[in-house]
């Protein structure tokens, strides 16, 4: 079943064609990696799946709903979102837990009224992640790994149908990027597992869980495939039009500029 549909899908803005003719179908339990240089059109292309941007031309449809024909409300709280852009609307002075409820009404701010029973919700949500020593924080003083611990907690509020990761372990350490990665792996695992898009530059990120990559450039998609099919030095080499080498170490691919291109 087709959780996510582009037919020929382009989005023009101020005269730019920001993303071109994009067809891709993401499969129910199919995790995808996005993958593209600064400026090639991914945050775009899942704000456009989010219905935050309004597709110029082609067909959208996701969960089954088809853009510009049915209500997208009801759609936009089937999908959680982890990245920057969310992270930047919330009051620095959101104590953590409630800013991990504001998941369940999909905005950025406790507009209705709340009970403690809710709020016991989203300190359990935290503490299934291992985020249960933030509860009573304050956001605007919490580490970047933090931030997005609470981020993740609040996008699983509503059981996701979707989650798409933007660029998740942006400012995280080591040890924080692999508990995040564990984490992920942990939710591939639940019964009503959500179907995981997942923004990055960086290719080791691309664990066991993810079954298929798309490679953007320009604004269009240059390839699309298994790890096994892209993640070769020649495939990549193609991709970034720069010729890149490529380590493997404990199965994560760390690529590298070939050593001539080094300064
Ligand atoms: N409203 C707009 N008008 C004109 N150009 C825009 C507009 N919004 C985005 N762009 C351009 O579209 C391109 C794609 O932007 P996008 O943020 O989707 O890239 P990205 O792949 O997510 O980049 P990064 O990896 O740097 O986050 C960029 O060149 C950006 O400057």
């Amino acid at each position: 079943m087709a959780i996510i549909t582009l037919k020929n899908v382009t989005f023009i803005r101020n005269q730019k064609k920001i993303l071109e003719n994009i067809n891709w179908t993401v499969q129910k339990n199919e995790h995808w990696v996005i993958m593209g240089r600064n400026g090639s059109g991914k945050s775009n292309l899942i704000k456009l799946i989010m219905a935050e941007n309004w597709k110029t031309s082609g067909e959208i449809t996701v969960l089954g709903t088809r853009f510009g024909q049915d209500r997208i409300p009801e759609l936009r709280a089937k999908i959680g979102i982890v990245g920057s852009f969310i992270a930047e609307r919330f009051r620095p002075d959101i104590v953590s837990e409630n800013l991990v409820l504001t998941g369940k009404y999909n905005s950025s701010m406790l507009y209705k009224a709340f009970s403690e029973d809710d709020l016991a919700v989203a300190r359990e949500l935290m503490k299934q992640i291992g985020a249960g020593e933030l509860i009573g924080r304050i956001y605007g003083t919490l580490s970047q790994g933090e931030k997005q611990l609470l981020l993740i907690a609040r996008s699983l509020m509503i059981k996701p149908e979707i989650l798409i990761l933007d660029e998740a372990t942006n400012g995280l350490d080591l040890f924080a990027k692999s508990r995040l990665l564990t984490q992920l792996h942990q939710i591939t695992q639940l019964a009503d597992a959500p179907t995981l898009i997942y923004i990055t530059h960086h290719p080791d990120e691309i664990t066991d869980d993810f079954q298929k990559l798309l490679f953007l450039r320009d604004g269009k998609v240059v390839n699309s495939g298994t790890p096994a099919q892209l993640l070769t030095a020649d495939s990549l080499t193609d991709f970034y039009q720069e010729p890149v080498q490529i380590e493997v170490v404990d199965g994560h691919h760390f690529v590298l500029p070939q050593k001539s291109n080094l300064i």
